[in-house]
């Protein structure tokens, strides 16, 4: 039997073979409880049937549950990881813009004193594992107090922006300059002997004299240069004091001029 309606149907049959008189057949009764128990047994089953699609159904929606409730801790989780993603972006900028603050030299845009020292540390540490040398100048402007004095601080910073651009543009690209304090800039050369130190720092110097005269500046501005050589071993204290020196001296002997720490050579003179 396939279909509901040929149950019905045989049902229905049964129950009037059973009704018909004329079938005075002693298994009768037996045949009525047999199909009793067969009807009730039907039921059963019919009820279970139910209870079974019900159960079914119930589980169904239970996986549906399952799958929102899923998807909603997925997109819950995709948020967070988007927030957190944009939190630590904004927190590698704000951690580079910091960093570029404090390494850097607000009014002339130049690195600082700061970063070049740590420079310096890594340079010293370069030449100590592969050998090779570098070079430093200490560039100094000259008598910019009378820039302030006769024209204003404001001019004065002009100058010190001005004169810190001219270096930038005449120094290599791995070459450092750094506004060291005031109107003194310190300039880095990699991979440089005192002699090539003292070409390029002159090259500074010319460059720096040559724009501001051009820009028609009075006074023309000139840079005095102290440059030196490292020497392996020393702390960077001892390089920077000869530089110093060597910044003193190019002052003695006029100003407008480089002077080595570490050559014999005279002056260069303007
Ligand atoms: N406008 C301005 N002036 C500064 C700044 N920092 C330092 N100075 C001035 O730089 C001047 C340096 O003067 P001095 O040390 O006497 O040196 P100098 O006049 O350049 O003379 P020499 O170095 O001997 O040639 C001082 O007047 C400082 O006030 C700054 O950021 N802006």
């Amino acid at each position: 039997m396939s279909s509901r309606s040929e149950e019905t149907e045989f049902d229905e049959r049964i129950e009037a073979l059973l009704r018909a008189a004329e079938h005075g057949n002693p298994l009768l009764p037996a045949f009525e409880e047999l199909f009793d128990r067969y009807r009730a047994q039907q039921r059963l089953l019919d009820r279970l049937t139910r209870i079974s699609d019900h159960f079914q159904q119930a589980e169904r929606d239970r996986g549906l549950n399952y799958v929102d409730r899923y998807q909603r801790k997925v997109r819950q989780i995709e948020k967070i990881v988007r927030i957190s993603d944009r939190y630590q972006s904004m927190l590698r900028e704000l951690n580079d813009r910091l960093h570029l603050i404090s390494t850097r030299d607000e009014l002339t845009g130049l690195p600082n004193r700061r970063y070049l020292l740590e420079r310096l540390d890594t340079e010293i540490s370069q030449v100590a594992r592969n050998g090779g040398t570098f070079s430093v100048g200490l560039a100094d402007i000259d008598h910019f107090k009378a820039v302030n004095d006769t024209r204003g601080h404001a001019a004065g910073d002009a100058v010190l922006a001005h004169t810190a651009r001219c270096i930038q543009e005449s120094i290599r690209d791995y070459d450092v300059c750094a506004r060291w304090g005031g109107e003194e800039f310190l300039i880095l050369f990699p991979q440089c002997g005192v002699a090539d130190a003292l070409r390029l720092a002159e090259r500074v110097r010319h460059v720096v004299e040559d724009q501001t005269r051009a820009l028609g500046l009075s006074p023309v501005i000139t840079l005095s240069i102290g440059i030196t050589e490292f020497r392996p071993s020393e702390t960077v204290d001892a390089m920077l004091r000869r530089a110093d020196e060597a910044l003193y001296r190019a002052k003695e002997s006029g100003r407008n001029c480089t002077v080595s720490a570490d050559q014999a050579d005279r002056p260069r003179a303007p």
